[in-house]
């Protein structure tokens, strides 16, 4: 969900861990030049998923943290070419958590039908992202060093059973 940690946690993960980081969000745009919020105005939240599995569909990295945004999940196609050769980690955390952490959320550009709550996509969501995770966080009543130390263990646990993943190519 958003202010889960994705975001702030990728970053640190691949700074720890020695990899490079991918903010899908910041591809979305630098690609099409508009803040998220903007494009959920401008042209509503269906359009912004669109966009979204776009640029996940799209991606071709190696050796990379990549942190989406709350509303990949949305895309079965876009989870698939993720799964394909990435581990996806589900960092959980409570609705309670999420309204502390987002704040005013009409401004988080989420990805959401306009009438809908945020406790009716919260529940929505939760099947989808136990559906597609690899591997489930709990990243509530933690320090951020605290499952950043949980990051670290399941990349290590990655790295050792699928060498391929964190080789970087070489010119
Ligand atoms: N234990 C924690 N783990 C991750 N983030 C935390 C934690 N405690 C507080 N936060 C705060 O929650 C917010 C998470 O936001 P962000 O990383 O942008 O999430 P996302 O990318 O999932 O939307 C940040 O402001 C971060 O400082
Ligand atoms: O959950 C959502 O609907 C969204 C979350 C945002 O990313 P974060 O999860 O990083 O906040 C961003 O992709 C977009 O504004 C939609
Ligand atoms: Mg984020």
């Amino acid at each position: 969900m958003p202010g889960s940690g994705k975001s702030t946690l990728g970053v640190l993960l691949a700074k720890a861990a020695a990899l490079g980081f991918v903010d899908t969000d910041l591809l979305i745009q630098s690609q099409t030049g508009s803040t998220l919020q903007a494009i959920v105005d401008g042209e509503g939240y269906q359009a912004l998923r669109r966009i979204e599995e776009q640029v996940l569909c799209s991606l071709d990295v190696t050796g990379q943290v990549i942190a989406t945004g709350g509303s990949a999940v949305y895309s079965d196609r876009a989870m698939r070419h993720l799964k394909q050769n990435s581990i996806v980690v589900f960092l959980d955390i409570s609705l309670t958590a999420v309204r502390q952490r987002i704040g005013d959320f009409s401004l988080r550009g989420i990805s959401k039908r306009p009438d809908q709550s945020l406790e009716d996509l919260f529940a929505e969501r939760y099947e989808l992202y136990t559906r597609y995770a690899d591997v489930i966080i709990q990243g509530e009543h933690k320090s951020q060093n605290q499952v950043l130390e949980e990051l670290l263990k399941v990349t290590a646990e990655i790295q050792r059973d699928l060498p391929a993943l964190h080789k970087q190519p070489h010119s």
